[in-house]
């Protein structure tokens, strides 16, 4: 019998759960043995994704925490908001370890979820249990926990492009910018009249303007850095593309740095941390180039006129900004190396 980890997938059949079966397939300590769906159990993982024929061919298992418990130690969670409030205190009860990658455990404070999400939130015991997995800038607290809340997708290419800056005492908050665009698979899978072909090919727009759901998570983290109320101006807009996220976040500069201290400062925040790559000076990075892949890229460019620095971070959607980083968790809470089974080179072109 495997001594590997046993891995069960709920939402396995949207995008998130996709993703993680194709990233923990070449896993070395995990192996996935439950796949699940609250709508499809029964049916073959294939008749959803047929590319994943001769590699899964198992049926779907349903949503019941002690079959779970039977075939798994660690459970992911890739589902809607306002599901994992309900099922992550079932399967930690069950003695299951739980990575969710939704939004329901990130906000600590209930009013401010319930004011975002427009959901009721977790009970407070549950969501003071959940750690906040955006490892680069929690490290320690991440380690060894049994119950992880993966970052979003837009926070964690905002927060990983803000935060050494921020700590470093470089920028006045009070003038932060986030002008975010993303690819359009970060709507997951269900077709909606906002995302479906027709509506977003040779289009751009902008969506949730002043009202996204990512803000307040923005906010908690960048308030915790600074030790004090920060707020932002963030914009999302729906981008032609699959995958993808480019967070272009503009701050007003508080002291006389150049672009080559900057690249020296955000290396020597992310030392030892694999999954963040600084550009050189004069190199902004691009989504195709972190595409597939765990990494989040991140660049500078200093306008002199203004005394503002842009910075430009990208990540995949559904690799750092969901799946990766939510296996990079796991391997945190196992004791594991943070890139065990996600060295992955970024598709190209
Ligand atoms: N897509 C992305 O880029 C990112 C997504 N996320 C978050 O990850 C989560 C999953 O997103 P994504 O995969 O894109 O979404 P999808 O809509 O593609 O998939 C969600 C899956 O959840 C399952 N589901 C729905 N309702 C329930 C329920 N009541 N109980 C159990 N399972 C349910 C569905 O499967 P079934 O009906 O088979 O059970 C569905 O396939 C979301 O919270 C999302 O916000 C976070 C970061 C990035
Ligand atoms: C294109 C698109 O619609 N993207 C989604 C991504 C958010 C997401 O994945 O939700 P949580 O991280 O909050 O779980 C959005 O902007 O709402």
């Amino acid at each position: 019998m495997s001594n590997k980890l046993k891995i069960a997938i709920v939402g396995s059949t949207g995008y998130g759960g996709v993703e993680l079966m194709r990233l923990l397939q070449s896993h070395p300590n995990a192996e996935i043995t439950s796949v699940i769906s609250s709508s499809s159990a029964g049916s073959l993982v294939t008749d959803g994704y047929p590319h994943l024929q001769g590699i899964r061919e198992e049926v779907l298992d349903d949503v019941d925490p002690q079959l779970i418990k039977q075939k798994a130690d660690l459970v992911f969670l890739a589902t809607p908001a306002g599901v994992a409030s309900k099922l992550a205190p079932q399967y930690l009860a069950a003695g299951l370890k739980v990575i969710d990658l939704s939004g329901d455990f990130r906000i600590k404070d209930r009013a401010v979820y319930e004011q975002w999400y427009k959901k009721p939130a977790a009970e407070q015991g549950d969501l003071d249990q959940a750690v906040f997995g955006l490892a680069e800038v929690y490290g320690e607290q991440v380690v060894d926990q049994p119950f992880i809340s993966n970052p979003g997708c837009f926070p964690t290419a905002t927060l990983l492009g803000i935060v050494p800056a921020l700590h470093g005492g470089i920028i006045d908050h009070s003038t932060l910018v986030i002008d975010a665009k993303t690819g359009q698979s970060g709507a997951g899978r269900g077709a909606s009249l906002g995302t479906h072909y027709s509506e977003i090919n040779e289009n751009f727009k902008a969506y949730k303007v002043n009202q996204h759901q990512h803000i307040p998570e923005i906010e908690m983290v960048l308030s915790q850095v600074a030790a004090e109320q920060v707020t932002v101006s963030f914009t999302t807009h729906l981008v032609p593309m699959t995958r993808g996220i480019m967070a272009t976040i503009y701050a007003k500069l508080t002291s006389d740095v150049t672009e080559a201290e900057l690249v020296r400062l955000y290396e020597q925040y992310y030392e030892g941390r694999s999954f963040v790559r600084i550009r050189p000076v004069g190199q902004l990075p691009a989504t195709k180039e972190v595409w597939g892949s765990n990494y989040c890229d991140i660049g500078f460019s200093i306008d002199k006129r203004t005394n503002r620095v842009t910075i430009i971070s990208v990540i995949d959607n559904l690799v750092k900004g969901a799946a990766g980083q939510a296996i990079q968790n796991m391997n945190l809470m196992m004791g594991w190396d943070e890139t065990l089974g996600l060295q992955f080179v970024p598709v190209y072109p």
